[in-house]
Parts: structure tokens; sequence; C-alpha cells
């Protein structure tokens, strides 16, 4: 393609970070690529997610889109809300960071070492809610900002530890600070958490091909289809305590003849139920399927969790994840 390319992204240093791999990607691939910095509302306020509304950081960017002022946009994949938006594909979904969650703690502590009363700041009603449910007596402190902001109230002494997306502070080069990677057993991640969301106009065919064929991952999209569809039938927005990870795993089928080996996704979910300052309940259920069968996978899982009480959850209470 001879055209340039214009790339939208936030401004924060995290999203430049992003949208560099993909510009990358694309001029390794020879094209010529221009990144253009959008301020969505989600930047430029403080106030909780709660109370800016769904999508805080990715509206702004797919009106840059639909308005032709940029081509291609980069999105953490969990800021973008379920709903499909109109005029915009998702072309492709890059190979993902760690997905997992991970703490940061003054002193070099992990989860089982820090005290009873400790300090967490967060300010995700997912992580709130595991994080009360292991019933280690830690208060949970909500915060918000970007991350420096965040790691900077446990450098300061404010709170003993906060938790953060293990994958944001890969890419900004921060793993250092990372005190103990949370197993997803005691905390499971955002849907599509680590994961990137790279769109285009649904008629811009061209740009739609380049960007599947040099920037998609089959195995993170098998994944991260199963989780948001989990996500979606739950209703519960982009921003519920609800926690997903999914594997694509190798698993053997008998065909009679012997054995052969089949992709299959693996998924896990967990829902809180009745989350307030005395109690939490979590909901958990896993399943595995064929990788051509992940949206289904995500369905099925989140019945499971509606049946299993998960339907409590739809209503107010959806800040950030
Ligand atoms: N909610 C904000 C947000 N959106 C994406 C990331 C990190 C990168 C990612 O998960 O892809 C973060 C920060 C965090 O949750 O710690």
């Amino acid at each position: 393609m001879t055209r340039t390319i214009r790339i939208g992204t936030r401004g924060s240093a995290l999203a430049l970070t992003q949208t560099g791999t993909v510009a990358d990607a694309l001029r390794k691939a020879g094209q010529e690529v221009e990144i253009v910095k959008v301020s969505t509302p989600g930047d430029r306020s403080s106030a909780p997610i709660a109370e800016i509304g769904v999508g805080v950081f990715t509206s702004a960017l797919r009106e840059a889109l639909l308005n032709k002022q940029v081509d291609v946009a980069v999105h953490s994949y969990k800021d973008l809300p379920t709903a499909p938006e109109r005029g915009i594909v998702l072309a492709a979904v890059p190979p993902r960071e760690d997905p997992r969650d991970a703490l940061i703690a003054r002193d070099g502590l992990t989860l089982g070492e820090l005290p009873s009363g400790a300090r967490i700041g967060t300010g995700s009603p997912r992580r709130t809610a595991q994080l009360r449910a292991l019933g280690l007596g830690f208060e949970v402190v909500p915060i918000r900002g970007n991350i420096d902001t965040r790691l900077n109230k446990v450098f300061d002494g404010e709170l003993d530890a906060v938790v953060l997306a293990r994958a944001g502070l890969v890419r900004l080069g921060r793993a250092d600070v990372i005190t103990e990677t949370l197993d997803p057993i005691q905390m499971l991640p955002a849907p599509a958490q680590g994961a990137l969301a790279v769109e285009c106009r649904v008629d811009d065919v061209d740009i739609e091909h380049l960007l599947r064929s040099i920037v998609d991952d089959e195995a993170t999209r098998a994944a991260v289809t199963a989780e948001r569809a989990m996500l979606a039938a739950l209703e519960a927005g982009c921003s519920a305590p609800v926690g997903a990870l999914a594997e694509v795993v190798e698993d053997y089928e008998d065909t009679g003849a012997g054995d052969r080996v089949v992709e299959r996704v693996s998924l896990r979910g967990v829902a809180a139920a009745g989350l307030d300052d005395e109690s939490v309940q979590l909901l958990r259920a896993s399943a595995v399927a064929g990788k051509s069968e992940a949206e289904q996978l995500g369905r099925d899982l989140a019945a499971e969790l509606l049946d299993l009480g998960a339907g409590a959850l739809s209503g107010p209470g959806r800040e950030s994840r």
C-alpha cells in the first residue's frame, strides 16, 4: 500500500508503547506509518470511571477513526465496550502479553506476607472482590490514575500495595517493581487483559487485510473471543466484577486409528455476587471447547455462572477493570 497509514492512539506512555508495537510491525512490512495522538475524556478527568462512563478511553479514538482523522485505532482490548461499533471492524489482535495481575507491595512483600489490615489500592471491582474473598483482612482503598501515580502511592508509603496488570508494567519496562505475579487461582484477570485490539473502518478493506496478515495472532484471538463472549453474555458491561482467562491448549483426540493433536480453548471465569463492604461471594466455572467454538464456550460459561447466581450482578457498580 502506498498511502501513509495514520494510527490513532491515546497519549499515555502505555498507549504510545502499545501503538508503537503495531507501528513497528507495519514499518517492518514496508509501510509508511504516522502516529496521531487523540485525547480522551478518560485521560482528561480523574473522576471515578463509574461517573465518566463506559468506553471512556476508547470512544474518542473510534470517533477519530469514523471521521477519517486516522485509519487505525489501537486500544487496550479490556477497555473496549463489549457492544460492537457500527462502521468499525476488529482487524487484528496482536500476540498477548502475560495477562496476569501483579502485586507491587512495600518491602518486597507478597500477598501472603502482607499483614491483616494492610491497605491495598485498586479502583477495580473485580480486583476488590477477589482481594476480599481471600479473607486475609485487607483494606481495599479505591484509587485511579496512570500507572506511575498508582505506583507512587506505594513508594510514598501511602499504601502498602497496589494491584496492576502485569502487561502494562512489562510494556513500560517496569516489571522490576513487581513483588508477586498473582496466580489466576487467586486473581483471575479482566477479560482480554494484556491484549490489544486493532480496529479500522469496515469499508477500508485494504487496511483490514494488511492488519490481519501482519499483526493478528490466532491463538490470542481465540482466547480473548472466549473471554469477551463470556463478559458480553453476562451483560456486565466492560467494568463489572468479572474475571476470565482463556488459554489455547493442545489436546489429543481419539480418531479410532490413533490419537491426533487438536487445539482447544480452556476458559476459566469468575463473577462476584453481592459485593459490598461486609462480604463477597465468588462464583467460579470453567470449561473447554474446540478452538473454533471459542465464542460459544464463552456464552456457555456465562450461562453456567448465571445459573450459579451471577444474575445478581446486573445493575450499578461498574467502574474500571
Ligand atoms: N484499566 C486501565 C488499563 N487498561 C489496560 C491496562 C494495562 C494493560 C492491559 O491490561 O492490557 C490498564 C492498567 C491496569 O489495569 O493495571
